[in-house]
């Protein structure tokens, strides 16, 4: 039986199909993006109005949920606020910094958690929404594919198959892309270009299974949930399966998508899946949420192997019925878009990260096999060294969703001598361990939702007054700052999309420590650069780094660039790589090549134009220190 009403393809549905932007749409994105950020904002507001007005959940601004019709609200914009005037907090997408008093409500529980609402929604609605279920009715059942680009190990897909198996029917695939959210969440291009690459070869694999992939632009992210309504209408499906992704926009997202759906008489089934543990589910022996990593870790550990079938596979997804492929034809042929104009790369960088990430399942799973035969064994003792490669480099993979990290820390087990997550051999208790910060991050999230709406967890530390200066940030940026590891790092970053977790730390401290800029501004660009930009993760780093996020590095704690670089790149072997001007300077002086003057290094450095260091180390540390120190002591309410 052909879809009961045929889904919108047309023009104005925006189609993968058609996708193309308007000309005027064109203009009036670029112009929005080569402004200088001042002149993006007509309105002004007070400060104690914002704060006043600020939007609890993180979602957009009253305002914007007040809009009747179609057009975009007129963005407020505070001149006052240096981390709007530094385009920290962009105004466009959401309301102004959230105050302590706020931050406090969510740490004593007196407003309910995004996720908590989900929770609320889900349980409030379950009974009718079995009866649906039980139903076993309509023509098909619909997975909508999201931070989850695979067929194995997905269990909103999994569940998808074996209800529609049940009812004798077949699953179809969804997978919408919203420019408006790639520009919100600053995904990176070279992200972006992954998960397109990755939804092609999952829309091939898909097809063998007789499972299409129907594939959607759809510019505003605000229309997502009443076309995914249309949708589930348009081909009589009564049953919606995903992965639940825990930033507060999207809980709030499937929260209203469970309710508008059951208006509508259909079943929204969220699943937990991206974390190896759901979050909420480990608390401390008084009843919390873990803010400590050591403590947590311990627990998640005990928690699985107390429950092994949590790591167990989610079943394959079955063949659709062999008449799915002539009934649901149009939505077999849909195209794959093009990446969205702000989002492209340049052909030669198209092709250097095509050839370094291979994309899809079949790529993230040969990586994870050959990591398990040749390199796990030996992490413990080499994961530090930046030119060893002796990482698993599945980040991106972990990010998109072509790899779980359940199947991730199941295999890993499984080759461990002791079959346990402990015990057995290092390198892989020391594997598992990281990839469990993972899910610790995404728990932190969950509990203290305003480390997504530009907040520090340590919220107390918002009055530490912070640097913007922009010649700074931009030799940070592009590796200029005299610092040969940070220089390397950043500019493998800015090459590759990708850096290793040392330099990561290393680059993140010394912009929050020796320039004191704000952390948010580098939180921002490494986001806006990665390959594996994962806000959770990226957002504990820099919490970590900075000093102001969850279980952090003291901040009377100063990383020494120096020393670093002398004990994780000792050969200077990656400084050589990745900055040239440097690399005919033998031994140790290449950490420092401007350390004494008149020195054969100090010459070549100078000649090759490498340039002095923007910051005296000792002047940056001591000001680091007598910075956080008063901010931590300021009035913070
Ligand atoms: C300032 C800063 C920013 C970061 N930003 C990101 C980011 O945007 N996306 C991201 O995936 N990771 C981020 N990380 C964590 C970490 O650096 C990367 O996950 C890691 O370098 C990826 O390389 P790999 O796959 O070879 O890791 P491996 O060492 O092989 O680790 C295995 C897996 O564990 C996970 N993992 C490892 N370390 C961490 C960690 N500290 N936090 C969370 N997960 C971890 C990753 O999924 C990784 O693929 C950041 C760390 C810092 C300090």
């Amino acid at each position: 039986m052909p879809p009961k009403r045929k889904v919108d393809i047309s023009p104005n549905a925006a189609s993968a199909n058609n996708y193309t932007d308007s000309a005027g749409d064109r203009a009036n994105k670029r112009s929005r993006l080569s402004k200088p950020i001042t002149n993006n904002f007509k309105k002004e507001v007070p400060p104690e109005q914002l704060t006043a007005n600020n939007d609890e959940n993180g979602g957009p601004a009253e305002a914007v949920k007040a809009e009747s019709n179609d057009a975009d609200p007129e963005p407020t914009f505070d001149h006052s606020r240096p981390e709007e005037r530094s385009g920290i907090v962009d105004r466009r997408y959401y309301p102004a910094e959230m105050s302590n008093e706020r931050c406090a409500q969510y740490n004593n529980n007196e407003i309910p958690r995004p996720i908590e609402l989900l929770y609320k929604a889900i349980e409030s609605t379950a009974a009718q929404r079995k009866v649906i279920r039980d139903k076993k009715e309509g023509d098909a059942v619909i997975h909508w594919f999201k931070r989850d680009l695979r067929i194995r190990d997905n269990t909103g897909l999994s569940k998808a198959s074996a209800l529609a198996k049940e009812m004798g029917k077949g699953v179809i695939g969804v997978w919408i892309m919203s420019p408006q959210d790639w520009e919100a969440h600053l995904v990176s291009p070279a992200k972006c270009d992954f998960e397109l690459r990755s939804v092609k070869t999952l829309k091939m694999e898909l097809a063998e299974l007789g499972i299409p992939l129907h594939i959607e632009v759809i510019e505003k992210r605000r229309h997502v949930p009443k076309r995914l309504v249309e949708m589930a209408k348009g081909w009589g499906v009564k049953n919606v399966f995903c992965n639940i992704e825990y930033e507060p926009d999207e809980l709030r997202r499937e929260e209203k998508l469970v309710k508008l759906m059951l208006e509508e008489g259909v079943n929204f089934d969220p699943q937990h899946d991206d974390c190896v543990v759901p979050p909420g589910t480990l608390k401390t022996g008084g009843g919390k949420q873990y803010a400590v990593y050591s403590p947590w870790y311990r627990n998640w550990v005990s928690y699985l192997h107390s429950r092994p079938h949590v790591l167990d596979e989610q079943p394959m997804p079955s063949q659709n019925p062999p008449d799915f492929r002539q009934k649901y034809k149009e939505l077999f042929d849909a195209m794959v878009p093009e990446v969205p104009e702000s989002k492209r790369l340049t052909d030669e960088d198209k092709e250097r990260l095509h050839h370094l990430y291979p994309a899809g399942e079949a790529a993230a799973l040969e990586r994870l096999e050959r990591f398990l035969k040749e390199k796990i064994g030996k992490y413990k003792d080499t994961r530090n060294f930046p030119s060893k490669n002796s990482t698993a480099r599945l980040s991106v993979h972990h990010a998109a969703g072509t790899l779980a990290a359940r199947t991730s820390v199941r295999l890993a087990r499984d080759v461990n001598t002791t079959k346990k997550l402990d015990g057995g051999i290092q390198g892989i208790q020391s594997w598992i361990s990281e990839v469990a910060w993972r899910d610790f991050y995404r728990h932190v999230l969950c509990h203290w939702p305003y480390v997504c709406m530009h907040k520090p967890f340590k919220f107390e530390y918002t009055n530490i007054a912070w640097e913007y200066s922009d010649p700074h940030f931009e030799t940070w940026k592009t590796g200029r700052t005299g610092y040969p590891i940070v220089d390397a790092a950043m500019r493998c970053m800015n090459n590759t999309a990708y850096m290793h977790n040392r330099l990561r730390m290393v680059t993140a401290s010394f912009l929050a420590k020796h320039l004191l800029l704000d952390w948010r501004l580098g939180e921002q660009y490494f986001m806006l650069k990665f390959i594996d930009g994962d806000f959770s993760a990226n957002n504990g780093g820099w919490g970590f780094a900075s000093s102001t996020g969850v279980d952090p590095q003291p901040y009377f704690r100063v990383f020494n660039p120096w020393l670093q670089s002398e004990k994780f790149d000792e050969e200077g072997e990656f400084i050589r790589l990745w900055v040239p001007e440097l690399k005919d300077i033998e031994g140790k002086e290449i950490h420092n090549p401007y350390a004494k003057s008149g020195t054969k290094a100090a010459a070549i450095a100078e000649k090759n134009g490498y340039p002095k260091p923007i910051v005296e180390h000792k002047f940056a540390r001591e000001r680091c220190l007598a910075r956080y120190k008063a901010g931590i002591g300021r009035d913070t309410a």
